[in-house]
């Protein structure tokens, strides 16, 4: 066991910077703090600390090499029984690198690459602080989308989930999922005769349940804010947040922790999340793969076509790729094209493909016009079926876990480095496996050098491919 202790080390510095940082579209308002945070950065295993803080230790587990030798002390029994069964045996790197000090009760900015297993981290936290035996709300998980929060519910559900003969002598965690176009009735009614253990929620919808007093958070352990970038990035929903974080609760009484694969200019929003009050003082920042944020099993390729030529590219693509499974960006309808009463491209791809490509994968649509139960039933066939082709708008960029994707294809690009990081990373989602999954961007020639800007960005390579 390597001890690290974060004493008489250097004021904060942008130790974990990437060589050119990801560009962003927000800033955060910073004011020069005195910081007492902590950043680990973690490349090939071995940390590095930077930080002023006054007198905090942490213990950190490095040989450890199973999830239940991290987890043994803190995690119940039935839930690390649950881990296992799924088949959670090794730690992936942030899970070895973030555990003890999420056990150690500090508060933590998760911050690496997609897919690699933040969500199964955060959820062994709350598990590891959550008392059943009590009838309150103890730990909040807010996501920005529907689909990610029905996907964290899923795995809260599975891990929470006992035994028949344990069921009998524990109450059971309960998880209520308290997203955007759920059953706001229903949960009241639910808040009111037992409140749940933990809620998932969509900020809107949590933030209608505060106001109206029918939830309440003065018993919560552990607040988690996933995606934070994106969460802070929006303006609608950037002041119920400041709220949650300031108002509705207190960083005394909980342990907060913000997770993303990506953080643009992380150290003016550590600095933040101390001047604001946001976190405590001495909020550590574990920042796995610093200077590789892009998973390194993906392959990038681009080819170049004219633009009429999209939709013949695309299906010269599935044909040469034959893919497993693959997701289809497509960028968001202008006003200018919703105007003129054209239909959505998405909605034409999907029709192009139905009537055009000839193989054996379900073609499905989710995007952000669909209604929500439509929106579930898209995805809950993707996940069912066998192999399938899901073409998206970004609603699909953000922590959807489709673990089976083995292609992306970019039909437009993606509007910044941030949003290609994510579309990129619902390939390549499987911790411990060898195989490469690739990334396929359809340009028009003028729009090379954006492609260009990206890859130095996020410093990765894209090969051209001639068809
Ligand atoms: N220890 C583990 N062993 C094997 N698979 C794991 C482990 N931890 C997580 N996974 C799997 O890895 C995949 C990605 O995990 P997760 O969705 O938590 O990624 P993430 O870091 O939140 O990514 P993103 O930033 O894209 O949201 C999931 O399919 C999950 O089941």
């Amino acid at each position: 066991m390597a001890t690290l202790s974060s004493t008489h080390i250097p004021p904060l510095s942008p130790i974990s910077t990437p060589k050119k940082p990801i560009s962003s579209r927000f800033l955060f308002r910073s004011q020069n703090p005195k910081t007492l945070s902590t950043s680990f950065t973690f490349t090939n295993s071995k940390p590095n600390a930077s930080s002023s803080s006054s007198s905090s230790s942490v213990s950190i587990e490095l040989n450890a090499s199973t999830l239940r030798e991290i987890c043994q002390a803190h995690v119940p029994e039935h839930v690390l029984r649950r881990v296992e069964e799924v088949g959670y045996v090794r730690p992936t790197d942030v899970q070895k690198q973030a555990l003890p000090l999420l056990f150690s009760g500090r508060d933590c900015i998760l911050h690496a690459q997609t897919g690699s297993g933040k969500t199964l981290a955060y959820l062994l936290l709350i598990f590891s602080v959550i008392n059943t035996q009590r009838s309150t709300v103890q730990a909040v998980i807010v996501v920005p989308t529907r689909e990610l929060g029905t996907q964290v519910t899923r795995v809260a559900r599975m891990l929470a989930a006992r035994p028949m003969e344990l069921e009998l002598e524990h109450k059971s965690c309960t998880v209520m999922a308290l997203l955007d176009g759920g059953m706001l009735k229903r949960h009241k009614s639910w808040l009111k005769a037992e409140p749940p253990t933990i809620v998932v929620a969509t900020i809107k919808s949590l933030c209608q349940m505060l106001e109206k007093k029918i939830l309440k958070l003065e018993s919560m352990k552990v607040l988690i804010i996933d995606e934070v970038d994106f969460m802070f990035n929006s303006s609608k929903e950037v002041s119920s947040l400041r709220k949650l974080l300031t108002s509705y609760s207190s960083l005394h009484n909980r342990q907060t922790i913000f997770a993303s694969a990506s953080i643009p200019q992380h150290n003016r929003f550590i600095h933040d999340c101390i001047q604001q009050k946001w976190t405590k003082s001495d909020v550590v920042h574990v920042h796995v793969n610093p200077i590789q944020p892009m998973p390194s099993c993906l392959h990038h390729r681009f080819v170049i076509c004219g633009k009429n030529k999209r939709h013949q590219t695309l299906l010269s693509l599935l044909r040469s790729d034959a893919p497993e499974s693959g997701i289809i960006f497509v960028g968001e309808q202008s006003e200018k094209s919703k105007k003129a009463g054209n239909a959505p491209p998405t909605t034409s791809l999907v029709d192009f493909l139905r009537t055009s490509y000839v193989g054996c994968l379900d073609i499905h649509l989710l995007e952000e016009d669909m209604n929500f139960n439509s929106r579930a039933a898209s995805l809950s066939e993707v996940r069912q079926g066998g192999s399938y082709l899901l073409v998206a708008t970004d609603i699909a960029a953000r922590g959807v876990d489709l673990p089976e994707t083995t292609h992306i294809y970019n039909f437009d690009l993606p509007r910044t480095a941030v949003d290609y990081l994510h579309r990129a990373g619902r390939t390549g989602r499987k911790p411990f496996s060898d195989n490469k999954c690739t990334v396929t961007n359809i340009l028009m020639s003028e729009e090379r050098f954006v492609l260009h800007r990206y890859e130095n960005e996020l410093l990765f390579n894209c090969e051209e491919l001639i068809l």
